[in-house]
């Protein structure tokens, strides 16, 4: 069902709010052809209220003849920013960037945080963005879970469909993702809701079972039969299975990069207002799957690069695999027993 323009401004202004957004700041929206007119139309309204210096930043799209898909998670590295001095220049000056058109994993990404501009991201339909408007309940969660991910050692993930993997932890930040920006310098997604960090490099080894129902992304698959993926030394040795493995193998190895088979971000979802089935009741690109990545309790793998978290791997092939129904332990202790998060640890940190 859609959303009124009212509650679309609504929602921004709550999301504005809760980023520190002042009057007198510049703020940027940064779109494409993708960018969902709504979204645009209710961000111009919401940022001028409060009483920014708005600035709309449109730029032509890219990658197109070199992607098989176009969800704008499925080939990284390059953007419309990439040797664009002019308009990184544009952003490198606003407070605050509204990003609908999705700069994620990029080099340009970093070089606007790093001068204190805050990026927020939001390329989801209006109802899915109004939906999971983040509350501060919502980062007391993640940045507990966060600040679990940053003193473990390792992560052992098991799974009653056979699932065996160990990680070890230490190399690479955490990540909490809770949809807004309140600090000068920080990223994030609108909608989300969990915590994620990298592995150590070559650090990974076992076994990932992806059972009939878990989701693939960019493909925005509910895999039909199991796929078993032999992990060893961080990169995955084999995917195994039936037609789901086959599409995922041959997709994989189009990218013709074997950077494209080691880890990216490991971690799991906190959204209570996420579910699990939304993607079977959207057409396959008219969202990018965000419910997927963010229901709660699921465990959130994903291959492809890690320079997100400051290492020297970049591959244009990123691929995000939530899973159902695992236990997901830090340093022997559960976080996430049989797909249930243990909010525990929650009372223990806060
Ligand atoms: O918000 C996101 C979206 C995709 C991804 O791979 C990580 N975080």
């Amino acid at each position: 069902m859609s959303i009124s323009d009212y509650e679309m401004v609504n929602a921004w202004q709550k999301v504005l709010t809760l980023s520190k957004l002042e009057p007198g700041q510049t703020v940027t929206i940064l779109t494409s052809t993708s960018t969902h007119p709504q979204t645009l139309s209710s961000a111009l309204i919401a940022t001028q209220s409060m009483g920014a210096i708005v600035n709309r930043l449109d730029l032509p799209p890219v990658n197109g003849e070199k992607a098989l898909s176009r969800d704008s998670l499925a080939y990284l590295g390059t953007t419309p920013l990439t040797g664009n001095k002019a308009a990184l220049a544009i952003l490198k000056e606003s407070d605050l960037v509204l990003d609908l058109m999705t700069l994620l994993f990029s080099p340009e990404q970093h070089e606007i945080l790093k001068g204190g501009t805050k990026i927020l991201l939001a390329v989801e339909p209006p109802e899915v963005l109004v939906r999971m408007i983040p509350s501060e309940t919502d980062r007391e969660r993640v940045m507990a879970a966060s600040q679990k991910l940053s003193q473990a050692k390792e992560m052992h993930v098991v799974s009653g469909a056979g699932t065996d993997i160990h990680f070890q932890l230490g190399e690479f930040p955490a990540i909490s993702e809770y949809g807004y920006v309140d600090e000068p310098g920080r990223w994030d997604h609108w909608p989300s809701c969990f915590a994620l960090t990298w592995p150590n490099e070559l650090s990974a080894n076992g076994q990932i079972v992806i059972d009939r129902g878990d989701i693939l992304l960019p493909q925005k698959s509910y895999v039909s039969e199991p796929i078993t993926i032999t992990i060893k030394d961080g990169y995955a040795i084999s995917i195994e299975g039936g037609l789901d493995a086959d599409l995922l193998r041959e997709y994989m190895a189009s990218f013709k990069d074997p950077e494209a088979y080691a880890f990216s971000h490991i971690g799991w979802g906190l959204q209570p207002r996420a579910h699990w089935t939304t993607l079977s009741l959207y057409d396959r690109e008219a969202t990018i799957g965000m419910d997927a990545r963010a229901f709660e309790g699921n465990f959130l793998f994903s291959f492809g690069p890690n320079n997100e978290a400051g290492g020297n791997r970049t591959t244009t092939c990123h691929i995000d695999i939530p899973l159902r129904g695992c236990t997901v332990r830090l340093d022997g202790i559960d976080m996430v027993k049989n797909g249930k998060v243990m909010d525990g640890y929650r009372n223990e940190s806060t």
